[in-house]
């Protein structure tokens, strides 16, 4: 089957003052379409580098990135990001952020607003169009940002740390929400954390990532099926064996980092 992201030998250097950072060094990843797949793996290693790749915001110099057999040149709202800050424009409604992107598009205001009111409902936001985003937590920012990104019906999410600045039960709430968009939309995700419990609620296949100059290391299939329970899946067979086999890798990159 043909990938639905093609990432292929990309090595990536960053000019700096005095000499240039290697950050990626011959990375390839394949996702196929409509799977989750998690990225770990130390602080500085590459992470967000490979999503601002995939995103066509950072131009490949080495190796070619496809995604339905296309190159990736420049950004396309087919493939949305999401970041650790929901970035919200303060002096929009909640609504009018989630229809911002489709409405620069040139979508009429009607339709984009009836999408968008239809994925407030789906984040649990049904009600709060109207509001402002200072009158909204966190967690709920961070709603209407997934809103935002699914309205245009991308075929890829890019996810850099969306979850990294709650606490840690609205965290749970916002994974078993994204799971449940993701399995209703089917989009592709590839998402990018440094929680592995996050990664094996979530991801289909976990990815882990050397120190930098960063490179795939392990790969994780999850076995653990798709219809996942946050409160019951650390009793799945095989769960403890692979959290300790994710967690040893992480760590031990991330030695290797600091030394
Ligand atoms: N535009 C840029 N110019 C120069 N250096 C950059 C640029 N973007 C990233 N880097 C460097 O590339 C390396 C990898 O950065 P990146 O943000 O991809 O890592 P990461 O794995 O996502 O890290 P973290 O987990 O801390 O978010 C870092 O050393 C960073 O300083």
């Amino acid at each position: 089957m043909t990938p639905h992201i093609d990432v292929e030998h990309i090595t990536l250097a960053f000019a700096g003052k005095h000499a240039s950072l290697t950050v990626l060094d011959d990375v390839s990843l394949t996702l196929a379409k409509g799977e989750f797949v998690v990225l770990l793996g130390p602080s500085g290693c590459g992470k967000s580098t490979i999503l601002n790749l995939i995103a066509g915001f950072t131009p490949v110099r080495q190796g070619r990135i496809l995604c339905a057999g296309r190159p990736v040149k420049a950004p396309h709202p087919s493939r949305g990001m999401v970041f650790q800050q929901p970035n919200l424009f303060p002096w929009l409604s909640v609504l009018d952020n989630v229809t911002f992107g489709a409405r620069m598009a040139g979508r009429k205001k009607a339709a984009a607003d009836a999408d968008a009111n239809a994925w407030l409902d789906r984040v649990g936001l049904n009600g709060f169009g109207q509001h402002a985003p200072w009158q909204l937590s966190g967690g709920m920012k961070q709603r209407v940002a997934l809103a935002r990104a699914w309205l245009p019906d991308p075929e890829v999410l890019l996810m850099d740390e969306p979850f990294g600045a709650l606490d840690a039960q609205t965290r749970m709430m916002m994974q078993e929400l994204l799971r449940d968009a993701w399995r209703q939309t089917g989009t592709t995700i590839l998402f990018v954390t440094h929680d592995v419990e996050e990664a094996l609620f979530l991801a289909d296949r976990i990815l882990v990532m050397s120190a930098r100059p960063g490179n795939i290391v392990e790969e994780v299939v999850l076995p653990f099926g798709r219809d996942r329970d946050i409160e019951t899946l650390a009793q799945a067979p095989g769960y403890s064996h692979i959290k300790q086999q994710v967690l040893h890798r992480v760590r031990a990159e991330a030695r290797r980092h600091m030394l």
